[in-house]
């Protein structure tokens, strides 16, 4: 098992957080703090890996994974929108442990042939998917984590979001082979952590609501009665 999923497994919360400098809408998310500190505090609070979002959209870029990753011990995804095999080896060579592949705007063929490349390098596909169709188009998906996203990509997440969907799917999820089932965006309350982390979810990523949140080390706290 690729070690991105081991740390996925046996994080002591079941978190993954994401450090993203800004908002669907364009605000910022980090105000003045340094991505690094931010990532040091998610590991004091027990988090076992990171999401760190490289996409433009998101004012992101490559320097702050790579900042991230030189200087945190913890297992890290790449999230962008990632459509080549080159991209996939600079998230390497940056030091990324997973990259995240979206479904939704991969062709099958593309999609297929990006796992088996990340794969190939020691990286675990972190596969998007919104429906069952996309879950059947993911190859090895015993080797890969794949995330229920929770809300519309092509909007750029600046639409709603739909818990339910991850409830649905989990057991589609579950039948594909998934041994790490996580669903991502629009977790806004640790009472949404614990509703999904009930229904069967290793994991859920959240993002702006961590980095918004006045305490993420009590947001992250909040877990009596999640069961690990
Ligand atoms: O901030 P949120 O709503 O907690 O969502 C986190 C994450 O899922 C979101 O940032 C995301 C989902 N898919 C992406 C693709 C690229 C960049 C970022 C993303």
């Amino acid at each position: 098992m690729s070690g991105f999923i081991e740390a996925v497994l046996g994080a002591s919360i079941p978190v993954i957080p994401e450090v993203k400098m800004q908002g669907a809408d364009g605000l910022s998310l980090l105000g003045n703090r340094s991505p690094v500190a931010i990532a040091a505090a998610y590991q004091s609070a027990g988090a076992g890996c990171l999401s760190v979002v490289t996409g433009r959209w998101f004012g992101g870029d490559l320097r702050l994974l790579a900042d991230i990753t030189a200087r945190c011990e913890l297992p890290v995804l790449q999230k962008d929108f990632l459509t080549r095999e080159s991209q996939l080896i600079h998230a390497k060579e940056v030091g990324a442990a997973a990259v995240l592949l979206t479904a939704a705007l991969l062709p099958g063929r593309v999609l297929a042939s990006l796992v088996d490349k990340a794969l190939l390098l020691g990286l675990t596909p972190f596969v998007e998917v919104v429906s069952e169709a996309e879950i059947a188009a993911v190859p090895h998906a015993a080797e890969c984590v794949l995330a229920v996203n929770n809300k519309d990509i092509r909007l750029r997440e600046r639409g709603p979001a739909d818990l339910g969907r991850s409830e649905r799917l989990l057991p589609v999820l579950r039948a594909a082979g998934c041994r790490a089932p996580v669903s991502a965006s629009g977790i806004e309350r640790p009472e949404q952590v614990r509703r999904l982390v009930d229904a069967g979810y290793t994991a859920v990523l959240v993002g702006t609501a961590l980095l918004r949140a006045p305490n993420a080390a009590a947001w992250l706290s909040y877990r009596a009665g999640v069961p690990r």
